[in-house]
């Protein structure tokens, strides 16, 4: 389990290479379950002469002059006092290596990851964004953190910024471990910054901590009471038990004298779950005289163990305790939470590739792939269309609705009773006859009479293709919008949609013409046997010797419209099953068999430009794409290497 450390230092690594570091995303980032200690502290500011600031103070008053004149007064006679959290780091570290100044030092992160290295090798640093760089020159390290966070924050503006600089040390001197130093909590906004900023970074400083896998390293000074300790305030707050809070108490040498800090460092003072450990760093005047890390750590030792007060307690006092301590800790906790980190990846593992299904293939390169694509994208939608014909998917049903109840019920409100009324009989027999009446039967009056009643079936025909047309064309969008592949193209599916809505429009034109031509049929030829079946008027008792003119009577004007009616009726029944026929032949088979037939002709001969601009895809959704492949990338080989340091324990 040696490699746990650096197997989580890597993952931290690949995280914000990704920008996955715990902020934005809509997936529950890795980096939030990777256990980290994040370093803490505070600062508090002191006067540097305070009669100074309180005679000025009181004349600014007299002077009736604003607050803001006196707190920019105070604030000139006026020095921070930190908590020495970059001591602290740099202790750990054993080498000097952070920005050092007045006011807020710590502007970004910094994710500091120790490798302890083999015995005699050379050390180095490497930062995340300048690879393959080595850093032999621990000096040339601080200009680049001082660097790249102005880079990241702009030099004149003393922003902060939550993007973290991630910086490696290799060396043998070094534990394993991974310390994250965050800007230090302040009480007042400096020159050039904005007011914002107290708050900017307590939630910077509150985000990092609060995640249920940060170890807290609180930093307090010992020459500072406790109950104002700003990194001891804001741990409470998210770890009220103190489960995950270390204390660690700086500038123990710097104490009044006849005080001493036994009863913080005993527990007594501030209980937590693990003892405080106090800590000496070189003083302002120890780094002016360049005192090196090796001296100051030997005087630290010599400190704790020649001190009466903390002899008792200086085998687990001093910067190499801790940093031996925190790599201890920080390996039972990742070794703790292994089980739900593997659970974490492989979660998040089905998550984004189920989305990355959703999101479809990325685009070929080349022509002929750019066409296959495309084929393929719309031989799933044609599929899904005759889905819907075939009861697959939903819709199909409503076409068989036309046949079955619209026609016909259309067809029976035909007003037949209009045309075979007894005025319009009289009227058509009357005018057939000519100059001369019928002599047995009225021929062409039937006929006409015959002729104007189908004609109406017309109107009820074409409706039923429309209706059908417009069924068809639902489930053209339907398909459209239920291919997935298409939703990845915005420029296809418009293509493929109009396409197959320009091959229903052909079709319907084409029914239309095919049913009407039956209904026509129908008035161009008279079912001949039908009225040889008829009862002649001698048949029925009549008077063969009838007068001609008789024949215009009501009765016998009745009669033939009677007779009309159920030749037309008979027609009526035979349309009723062939106006389907035709329409299902002529739009659904065809809409089935070839709907995007002139859509393929057009595709054979496209160039490769307009094939690309069909396979443009929303920039949106390529871009999540990539971002996904390569997150999976990460979850996948983070994976693998914690499943081989899990079966090797
Ligand atoms: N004598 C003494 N001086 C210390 C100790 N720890 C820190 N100092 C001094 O206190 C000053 C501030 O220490 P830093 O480590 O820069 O403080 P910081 O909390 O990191 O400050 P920021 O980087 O601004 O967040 C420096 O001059 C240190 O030399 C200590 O234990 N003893």
């Amino acid at each position: 389990m040696d490699n746990l450390i650096s197997l989580v230092n890597k993952i931290q690594r690949a995280c914000t290479a990704l920008g996955d570091h715990g902020e934005s995303s809509a997936l529950p980032t890795l980096w939030d379950s990777l256990p980290a200690i994040a370093v803490v502290g505070g600062q508090v500011i002191f006067l540097s002469d305070p009669s100074l600031f309180f005679s000025r103070f009181s004349l600014s008053l007299s002077l009736s002059l604003s607050l803001s004149l006196s707190l920019s007064l105070f604030l000139s006679y006026s020095f921070f006092q930190s908590s020495g959290k970059s001591s602290v780091l740099e202790s750990v570290v054993g080498k000097d290596f952070l920005p050092r100044g007045s006011g807020i030092v710590t502007r970004r992160p910094l994710v500091l990851q120790l490798h302890k290295s083999d015995e005699g090798t050379r050390e180095y640093a490497e930062f995340l964004h300048l690879p393959r760089k080595r850093f032999t020159d621990f000096a040339a390290v601080r200009k680049e953190i001082q660097e790249e966070t102005d880079r990241e924050t702009g030099r004149s503006s003393k922003q902060i910024s939550t993007v973290p600089i991630h910086l490696s040390i290799y060396s043998p001197m070094v534990v394993n471990l991974t310390l994250i130093d965050l800007p230090g909590l302040t009480k007042v906004a400096v020159e050039g910054q904005p007011d914002s900023i107290v708050h900017d970074i307590e939630n910077m400083v509150r985000s990092y901590i609060e995640k249920p896998n940060c170890i807290i390293l609180a930093i307090s000074p010992a020459n500072q009471d406790i109950a104002t300790s700003d990194a001891i305030k804001i741990s409470r707050e998210v770890d009220p038990t103190g489960e995950r809070t270390i204390g660690v108490l700086t500038k123990i040498d710097l104490m009044d004298k006849g005080t001493d800090a036994v009863d913080m460092l005993e527990g007594r003072a501030y209980r937590l779950k693990f003892p405080w450990i106090g800590v000496v760093n070189r003083s302002q005047a120890d780094i002016n005289k360049n005192v090196d890390m090796i001296a100051a750590r030997r005087r630290e030792r010599e400190y704790f163990n020649s001190t009466p007060e903390y002899k008792h307690l200086a085998n687990r006092m001093g910067s190499e305790h801790l940093a031996k301590m925190l790599s201890k800790h920080l390996e039972t906790v990742i070794k703790s939470k292994i089980p739900g980190i593997q659970s974490l990846i492989s979660k998040t593992i089905n998550e984004i590739e189920t989305e990355l299904t959703r999101l479809g293939k990325p685009v070929a390169a080349d022509a002929g792939g750019k066409l296959y694509a495309i084929m393929e994208i719309c031989r799933s939608f044609d599929q899904i269309f005759k889905d819907h014909l075939d009861g697959v998917r939903p819709g199909g049903d409503k076409i068989y609705n036309v046949f079955d109840n619209q026609l016909p019920a259309a067809l029976k409100r035909l007003q037949f009773d209009k045309q075979l009324s007894m005025e319009n009989i009289r009227k058509l027999i009357t005018e057939a006859d000519g100059y001369q009446p019928h002599l047995i039967a009225p021929e062409q009056g039937y006929r006409r009479l015959i002729e104007s009643t189908l004609v109406t079936i017309r109107g009820p025909a074409e409706a039923a293709v429309d209706a059908v047309h417009s069924l068809l064309k639902d489930l053209v969008h339907k398909a459209v919008s239920e291919t997935l592949d298409l939703k990845q193209y915005p420029g296809l599916r418009a293509e493929v949609g109009a396409a197959a809505i320009d091959s229903l429009d052909r079709m319907r034109d084409e029914s239309k013409r095919a049913t009407l031509q039956l209904v026509d049929m129908e008035s161009g030829y008279l079912t001949v046997d039908f009225f040889r079946k008829l009862p002649q008027d001698v048949d029925k008792g009549g008077n063969p010797t009838h007068s001609i003119f008789d024949r215009y009577n009501d009765s016998y004007l009745r009669r033939i419209g009677t007779t009309i009616l159920s030749y037309v009726n008979m027609v009526c029944a035979t349309l009723r099953h062939s106006i389907p026929k035709s329409i299902v032949y002529c739009q659904v088979r065809e809409a089935k068999r070839s709907l995007l037939d002139h859509f393929f002709t057009d595709l054979g001969k496209m160039e490769t430009k307009r094939l690309s601009s069909l396979l443009n895809e929303d920039p949106a959704i390529m871009e999540r794409r990539s971002g996904l492949g390569k997150r999976l990338e990460l979850y996948r080989s983070a994976q693998a290497e914690i499943d081989a340091v899990a079966w090797s324990k």
